[in-house]
C-alpha cells in the first residue's frame, strides 16, 4: 500500500443474467453477502409491478392499458442480501409476487417498453447509490441496464435440471408441467422486442447443470476477486 495509506476497494458492479432456475437469485444473494455488497433482484421488481396490475384490474394482455399504468405504483427494493425486501405502495409483496398467477403474467407485462423504461430507471438509481457495490440479477442487466458493469456472468443450465430445481420449491407441482411453463416463459423473455433475455458479448458463461450451489457461488466470488485484483 502506497505511503501506508488505507486503500478502499472501489465499488464493484456485478451483473448476473440467465434463464429461470439457473441459480441467479441464490448465487447473487450469497455472493453479495460474502463480499458485503448490496443485492438487487430485478425479477422481483417486474413481478411487483405485475402484481399491482392484477390487483388493480388492469388486463395484462392489453399492452396499452399496462403502459398507461406503468408510472402509477411506487416500487421499493431493499438491497440487504441477508434480508431483501420488496414493497408496492408501502405494502410488503414478497409473498404475493411468487403466486402462479403473477408468474404466468409477468412475461407479458415485462415486455411492455414503458414498463421496462420505468423499472430500468429504478435499477440504475439503486446501482448508482450502492457505496461498496452491488450484485444485480435479471435478464438484461449486462446488455441494457448496466452495460458498464465490472463483471458480467451469464448462468445457464439444462431445462431438466432447472425444472427439477423449481418443482422442488413448489409443493405438489409436477416436473413436466413446471418444465413446460419454464420453457414457455424463457421463450417469451428471449424473443420480446425490447431488451430480451440475452448474454452480453463480454459476459462469462457458467453452466450450472452439474455444479452444486456452493460451487457456483465459489466460482463467481473468485471471478469478482480476480476483477478487483485487476487480473
Ligand atoms: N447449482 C445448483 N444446484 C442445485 N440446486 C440449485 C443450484 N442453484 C440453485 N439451485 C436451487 O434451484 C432453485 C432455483 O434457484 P434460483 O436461485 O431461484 O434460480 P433463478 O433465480 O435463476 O430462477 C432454488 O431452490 C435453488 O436453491
Ligand atoms: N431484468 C429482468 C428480470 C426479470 N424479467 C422478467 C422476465 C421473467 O420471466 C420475470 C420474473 O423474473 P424472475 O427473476 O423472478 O424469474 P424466476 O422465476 O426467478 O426465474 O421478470 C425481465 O424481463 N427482466
Amino acid at each position: 500500500m502506497e505511503n501506508g495509506a488505507a486503500r478502499t476497494a472501489p465499488a464493484v458492479i456485478v451483473a448476473i443474467d440467465g434463464p429461470s432456475g439457473t441459480g441467479k437469485s441464490s448465487t447473487s444473494k450469497a455472493v453479495a453477502a460474502q463480499l458485503r455488497l448490496n443485492y438487487l433482484d430485478t425479477g422481483a421488481q417486474y413481478r411487483a409491478i405485475t402484481w399491482w396490475m392484477v390487483a388493480n384490474g388492469v388486463d395484462t394482455d392489453d399492452a396499452q392499458a399496462v403502459a398507461a399504468a406503468a408510472d402509477k405504483p411506487e416500487i421499493l427494493s431493499g438491497t440487504d442480501p441477508e434480508n431483501p425486501t420488496i414493497t408496492v405502495d408501502g405494502v410488503d409483496v414478497a409473498g404475493p409476487i411468487r403466486t402462479q398467477e403473477v408468474t404466468s403474467k409477468v412475461s407479458a407485462v415485462s415486455a411492455v417498453p414503458e414498463i421496462r423504461t420505468r423499472i430500468t430507471e429504478l435499477q440504475r438509481a439503486i446501482a448508482a447509490a450502492a457505496v461498496t457495490g452491488i450484485v444485480v440479477e435479471g435478464r438484461d442487466i449486462g446488455t441494457t441496464v448496466l452495460p458498464d458493469a465490472d463483471l458480467k456472468i451469464f448462468l445457464t443450465a439444462a431445462a431438466e435440471a432447472r425444472a427439477a430445481r423449481r418443482s422442488g420449491e413448489l409443493k405438489d407441482s409436477d416436473v413436466k408441467a413446471t418444465r413446460e411453463a419454464l420453457i414457455k416463459r424463457d421463450a417469451a423473455d428471449s424473443t420480446r422486442k425490447t431488451s430480451p433475455l440475452a448474454k452480453a458479448d463480454d459476459a462469462v458463461e457458467v453452466d450450472t447443470t452439474d455444479l452444486t450451489l456452493p460451487q457456483v457461488i465459489e466460482c463467481v466470488v473468485t471471478l469478482v476477486e480476480e476483477k478487483r485484483a485487476g487480473k
